[in-house]
Formats: C-alpha cells, sequence, structure tokens
C-alpha cells in the first residue's frame, strides 16, 4: 500500500458467483476505505445482491475472497462476521412495531452484545443511554417513545440505521436505503449516512436504482453489468463511461438518469 492511504475497510478480490448456468459475479475485486460511501450500481440481475451476500457471508463464493481490515472472513458464518463489524440495512426495514422506536434500538445492542433475552430487563435498563445516543445520532430522539408501528416510513428507516449502528460496525451495508421514499425524503436520508460515514469513519457500501441518490451524495460508484465490474471511479468519471450508459441504455432495465 502507497503513501498514507487508510488501510482499507474492506476488500473484495476475484468474486465469482454462478447459479447453474447463470454467471452471478466473474471475478469482481474493489476495496473500501473508512469514512467512504461507496455506491454498487447496475441494472437488475447484475449481481449486487450476490456480492452483498457473500460479504455477510449469506452466500459463498465459488472462487475469490473477501477481507476485512486484511483479514479473510469468506465463507464464515453470518453472526460472526457481523461480530467482526459488518452491519446490513435490508430494503424492507425489520423492526419490531409493537415496541417503541427506544426498545428497537435496546434489543439491537443487546443482542449485539450476545445478551439472552432472559436478561432482558436489566439489560434494558443499561442500553438505554446508548440507545438514546443512537436515536439522537439518526435524528429520531423525538420519536424514542412511539411505537415503531406508529412512525412515518422514513422515520422506520432512520430507526434501522440506529438499530445497524448498535453493532458498531466498521462496515454498513444498505440495500436500497432509500426505496420507496420521495424525492425529499431520499435526499434527507442519504445526507444522513454521509454524515455518519464521516463523523464515525463508517465505510458504507450500498446498492440503489435512485440515481439521483448515487451522483449526488456517493464518493464514489462500482458498476456491475451482468456480473461484472465495468466501471469503479468517481460520479464525473462513472456518468461520462460509455460502457456505463451502454449497460444501461443497452439493456430493457432502465435509463442511467432514472429516478424510481
Ligand atoms: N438463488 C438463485 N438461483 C438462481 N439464480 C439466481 C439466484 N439468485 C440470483 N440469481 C441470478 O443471478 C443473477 C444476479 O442476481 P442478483 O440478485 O445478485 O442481482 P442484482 O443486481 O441484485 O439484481 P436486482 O437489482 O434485480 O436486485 C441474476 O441473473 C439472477 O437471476
Amino acid at each position: 500500500m502507497s503513501g498514507n492511504a487508510p488501510a482499507p475497510v474492506l476488500e473484495v478480490s476475484a468474486l465469482t458467483k454462478h447459479y447453474g448456468g447463470v454467471r452471478a459475479l466473474d471475478g469482481v475485486s474493489f476495496a473500501i476505505a473508512p469514512g467512504e460511501l461507496l455506491a454498487l450500481i447496475g441494472p437488475n440481475g447484475a449481481g449486487k445482491s450476490s456480492c452483498f451476500n457473500i460479504i455477510n457471508g449469506q452466500l459463498r463464493p465459488d472462487a475469490g475472497e473477501v477481507r476485512l481490515h486484511g483479514r479473510a472472513i469468506t465463507g464464515l458464518a453470518p453472526r460472526r462476521i457481523a461480530r467482526l463489524g459488518v452491519g446490513r440495512t435490508f430494503q424492507v426495514a425489520t423492526v419490531f412495531g409493537s415496541m417503541t422506536a427506544l426498545e428497537n434500538v435496546q434489543m439491537a445492542l443487546i443482542a449485539a452484545q450476545g445478551r439472552v433475552f432472559r436478561l432482558w430487563a436489566p439489560a434494558r435498563r443499561m442500553a438505554r443511554e446508548a440507545a438514546l445516543a443512537l436515536l439522537e445520532q439518526t435524528g429520531t430522539a423525538a420519536l424514542a417513545e412511539r411505537p415503531a408501528a406508529a412512525l412515518a416510513y422514513g422515520d422506520v428507516k432512520r430507526l434501522e440505521l440506529a438499530m445497524a449502528l448498535a453493532g458498531d460496525p466498521s462496515l454498513l451495508l444498505m440495500d436500497e436505503p432509500t426505496a420507496g421514499m420521495s424525492a425529499e425524503e431520499r435526499q434527507a436520508m442519504i445526507a444522513l449516512v454521509r454524515r455518519l460515514t464521516r463523523s464515525r469513519g463508517l465505510a458504507v457500501l450500498f446498492t440503489e436504482h435512485a440515481m439521483d441518490v448515487v451522483f449526488g451524495h456517493a464518493d464514489r460508484v462500482v458498476v456491475l453489468a451482468r456480473g461484472r465490474l465495468i466501471a469503479n471511479g468517481s460520479v464525473e468519471a462513472v456518468q461520462g463511461d460509455p460502457a456505463v450508459r451502454e449497460a444501461y441504455l443497452g439493456g430493457v432495465s432502465a435509463s442511467i438518469s432514472e429516478t424510481p
């Protein structure tokens, strides 16, 4: 590694995955640095979910390697990988509707510490301050005592982010963090994620179909098409890349300038 460049949080090397005759990933390599917001984009079926699922251990690659802070984690169990500092949020938020926002984050903190539910009552008291701090960081502290089921959609997504941070990840994988949001909500959400990457030195890898989010906020963009990495660079470089335009415009999926 050269000069003062920070050591990468995550490096994936030559990831390959087939499903029968379908080549979902074909020799995909990229890295992400601390404090970096990296978008992973590509038309439908490009291999983005397969890539995420390999990084967090849900799926084994046929070949290739995943390294977290220089340590090989390829093929470890998802729970183990989570403990090593890889968090994930999903396109469909996974919160408990009958519990308050605060209780949801407390539960995430307790789970991250590996405690079991019979310790719930004392652990709940202990985790309260830390949970409130996470709600504060995600702009949801005023909603702490509301049942999650009563929250607006954008607030649920911010709550889910607070829960993902409860595991104190160094890498956060976000599946379409702004799916289903209005243009205004999308901008607010990604701006929040960007602030958190900076303030916590967190590396965030996110998939996204909303190009206003990607091009307005990502530090760097990795583009997949039919399982291959076709571009890896700045927003400007990727926007001007003929191979990227061809992947989007040449396919049936979507235009590169689409909004959902
Ligand atoms: N379990 C599976 N069995 C068979 N084929 C699969 C399976 N999962 C994914 N695929 C195929 O692998 C390719 C890559 O899929 P993947 O879900 O990783 O892409 P993606 O970029 O996340 O797509 P999308 O944007 O539509 O979610 C696609 O052709 C898909 O149909």
